[in-house]
């Protein structure tokens, strides 16, 4: 049986804006009210998806969240007419409006983890949505994410959903960001890394001081619980607190795998010979390679800054890998030197591609957190919900869905605008019926 590695990309949403809502996310606070352009970030992600279907991978898209969350400013306690309700918020806590305006689903390595079915006991692929309670505007997504991820992997004869992890700092998950699956063939059983921040209910082991530790140790075993991973096939590695100090908040900002390569700085993890150790003999004979970038080559803010491991690393049909990395990897003198070097080193990485995703990138995402893995074989693909795989059909749709329903430009101050729901409404329902997804969004209730 085939199988494959799917990248699902999340859809950036109309409401794309700059608000400077995550604190230790250092782009999204250093581009807090800047002017967005809705249309240019769903264009270039569409472009970059558009771009891994044509080098031959399965490629899907994961539809955006309605926002603003009127739904969300009703339990905060705003009420009357939709208008009102924007008003209101928008003169007694902007914060609040803010926080119910972002676009933030896009990033979809933050969506959920996901165990491919190589792994499970039961045979089944699992997805968890990630609670994401560090962040409010983040925290309100789990239950549409949910929605979302069934009705795209709608088939429970090879799908299972769990719901979201308690919503408490003690399980704070931040899903697929915080995960990587290291296999010698995407098909057969593999190891997953779970990278955690900080331990909740151990007050004595080592945190960060400045910054938030988004995932929790307990948080991650509790997904593998959930995924019926066995222990052989699960390692738990803490990330370094001081990078987490520097801006490095999830950790595929300083780290990635793809099949039997890791790529990672060498101040990424806490432990890292022992943790090494411990996957060089969890994932047998199979040949494996750690590729370690010292900070001589790479600073930790060179790699905060151009996102040098928020890099996709992927299988090419042909058996090759490649990096798929943001232009601002070519801004970068030091990393530059460095892709352009590691392409000629003894590695399975052959080659970069490099994307613009510039819009994503002033809010501190990525190509790697604009996806999110699910590994599958080809029973499992033929069972995922067609209309959000990409194609010349769909990508030509959703080019002129965006054409038609968003705005050229954002700013934080038009989050208020009556009309700017009314436009993100009506651009979302006719995306449910072009992707075939049903009643996902409260608004459809
Ligand atoms: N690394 C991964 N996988 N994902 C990146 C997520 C970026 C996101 N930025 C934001 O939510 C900024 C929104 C704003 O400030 O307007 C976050 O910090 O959660």
């Amino acid at each position: 049986m085939k199988h494959f590695e799917a990248n699902f990309d999340g859809l950036v949403g109309p409401t794309h804006n700059y608000a400077g809502l995550s604190f230790g996310n250092v782009a999204s606070l250093n581009n807090a009210a800047a002017t967005s352009s809705p249309k240019d970030a769903a264009k270039q992600g569409l472009k970059k998806a558009k771009a891994l279907a044509d080098l031959g991978l399965v490629q899907g898209m994961l539809a955006p969240q309605e926002r603003p969350d009127l739904h969300s400013l009703r339990r905060m306690g705003f009420s009357g007419t939709d208008s009102d309700i924007l008003n209101k918020a928008a003169k007694e806590a902007p914060a609040l409006l803010r926080a119910c305006c972002s676009a933030s689903s896009m990033w979809t390595a933050n969506a959920a983890t996901v165990s491919p079915s190589a792994d499970t006991r039961d045979g089944k692929l699992h997805f968890t949505p990630a609670n994401l309670v560090d962040k409010l505007h983040r925290s309100i997504e789990p239950t549409t994410t949910g929605n979302i991820l069934q009705a795209t992997f709608n088939d429970s004869r090879f799908f299972k959903h769990h719901q979201h992890l308690p919503e408490h700092a003690s399980f704070g998950d931040e899903g697929a960001a915080n995960h990587t699956r290291l296999c010698s063939e995407y098909g057969h059983a593999g190891v997953e890394l779970f990278v955690f921040g900080q331990e909740a209910t151990n007050p004595t082991a080592p945190k960060p001081q400045k910054f938030p530790a988004r995932q929790t140790l307990e948080a991650s075993q509790a997904v593998a619980r959930l995924h019926q991973l066995d222990d052989d096939g699960t390692v738990y590695i803490q990330q370094n607190p001081d990078v987490i100090d520097q801006g490095v908040f999830h950790n595929d900002v300083i780290a990635v795998g793809n099949q039997n390569v890791l790529f990672y700085h060498e101040q990424a993890f806490l432990n890292t010979q022992a943790k090494l150790n411990e996957i060089k003999r969890k994932f047998g004979e199979s040949a494996l390679h750690f590729i370690e970038v010292p900070t001589t080559k790479v600073a930790i803010q060179d790699a905060v800054k151009s996102y040098l491991f928020n890099t996709q690393v992927v299988t090419l049909p042909s058996g090759e890998m490649a990096i798929i990395a943001p232009t601002n990897c070519q801004e970068n003198p030091a990393v530059f030197a460095y892709l352009n070097e590691l392409v000629t080193l003894d590695t399975p990485i052959k080659q970069v591609l490099y994307f613009d995703v510039k819009q994503s990138m002033q809010n501190g995402g990525g190509p790697a957190c604009l996806r999110l893995r699910v590994a599958m074989n080809q029973d499992e693909v033929a069972a995922v919900n067609q209309h959000t795989l990409m194609n010349d059909g769909l990508f030509t749709r959703l080019n002129q869905w965006v054409d038609k329903h968003y705005r050229d430009r954002l700013h934080v101050e038009d989050l208020a605008d009556p009309q700017l729901l009314i436009e993100s409404r009506t651009a979302l329902d006719e995306l449910t019926q072009i992707m075939q997804l049903g009643s996902v969004y409260q608004f459809q209730k």
